[in-house]
């Protein structure tokens, strides 16, 4: 049965009622005339994820660090700390702004803090097998010194929210950036960061050049989000649902890709694994909630990712 991918878009244009969209990931090699077009399924987990092993310690699941949260959004870090904590990262580590310090240890007693001034410590950085930047970080001057820092250590991170709008202002961060970093914006961030579109087709083709250009993956939030490789192929995630649409629940999705990316998937797969998780877990949790907080999603995670394994 031929889908459509005019039915994964909330517009339709011409275009994208001609474009078919595989079933799997895996079709690519089967058929002459592949789509670039691909919706995950649940083989195509099954195929990626690996258990944690019987003879594994916390330096197995890699060590995760967050730069994020200001004075007002602190709680974008502290939920993106939460969606790494539940995906199974071995260590987590925030750089918030000290004021969050007690919140931090509060709620999430399991996380490290690193000092904002270390952070210009590139050499100690080089410990971490992941970083994030970004969720309700701010725009502030700090905030794009950080964004320098982390070009010039040159190692891929994962850049979500106002390190997007950041970049959205620095082409020579932008291009420089390390390939196989994991970009994650919603709509408004896209066409900030790539110019304003009409149409989720035309959002769909500047996705494809631009996560080749970039040589990195580029996950385009919304109901269904598209994962775009660096080749410019779409992956399609179907998970998800209305009950998720409440403010943090992005931050929560950033921590869990960073987790997977800690935990040794490539940026890819850990995109794929991040996206689909955090869905699956909202529709799970929508089965018996009207709606779902983003702390809620991220407690659902690992109950999600058991029964799946099962
Ligand atoms: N607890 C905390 O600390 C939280 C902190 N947070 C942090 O705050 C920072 C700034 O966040 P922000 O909400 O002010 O700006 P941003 O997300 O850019 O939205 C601006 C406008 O864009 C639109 N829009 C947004 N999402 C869309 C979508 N999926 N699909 C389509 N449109 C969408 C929408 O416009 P509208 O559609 O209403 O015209 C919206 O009004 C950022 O760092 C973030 O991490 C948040 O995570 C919340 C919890
Ligand atoms: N109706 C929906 N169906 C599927 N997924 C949704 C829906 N509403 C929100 N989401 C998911 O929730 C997340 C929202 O991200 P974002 O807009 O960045 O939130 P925030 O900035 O508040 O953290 C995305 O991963 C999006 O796919």
């Amino acid at each position: 049965m031929a889908v459509f991918l005019s039915a994964f878009l909330p517009d339709s244009d011409a275009s994208s009622k001609l474009q078919v969209v595989d079933e799997g990931l895996e079709k690519a090699g089967t058929e002459n005339e592949s789509s670039p077009y691909k919706l995950i399924e649940s083989a195509d987990i099954k195929a990626i994820i690996e258990p944690r092993k019987p003879f594994s310690h916390k330096g197995t699941y890699g060590h995760a660090l967050i730069v994020a949260g200001a004075l007002k959004t602190m709680g974008a870090a502290l939920l993106t700390a939460s969606g790494c904590l539940y995906g199974g990262a071995g260590l987590t580590t925030v750089s918030i702004p000290e004021s969050g310090l007690m919140a931090l240890n509060t709620a999430l007693p399991e996380v490290m803090y690193l000092e904002r001034s270390h952070l210009i410590k590139i050499k100690s950085l080089k410990k971490y097998n992941a970083i994030v930047i970004g969720p309700g970080l701010g725009k502030l001057f700090e905030a794009v010194c950080m964004m320098e820092e982390l070009v010039v250590l040159n190692v891929p991170v994962v850049v979500d929210a106002d390190a997007l709008n950041i970049l959205s202002k620095r082409d020579d961060l932008l291009l420089h950036l390390a390939k196989n970093s994991i970009f994650t914006p919603h709509l408004k961030e896209f066409d900030c960061l790539f110019g304003e579109h009409k149409s989720w087709w035309d959002r769909l083709q500047t996705g494809r050049r631009m996560a080749k250009k970039l040589g990195s993956v580029i996950v385009l939030k919304n109901q269904y989000t598209f994962i775009i490789d660096q080749q410019g192929d779409v992956m399609i995630n179907p998970t998800g649902n209305p009950a998720m649409s409440q403010g943090g629940m992005g931050d929560v999705l950033t921590g869990l890709i960073t987790a997977y990316v800690a935990q040794g998937y490539s940026a890819k797969a850990a995109a794929i694994l991040g996206c689909y998780f955090h869905g699956r877990a909202g529709d799970e949790l929508a089965l018996s909630h009207h709606n779902i907080t983003a702390s809620q999603l991220a407690a659902q995670i690992p109950v999600t990712v058991k029964s799946f394994l099962k």
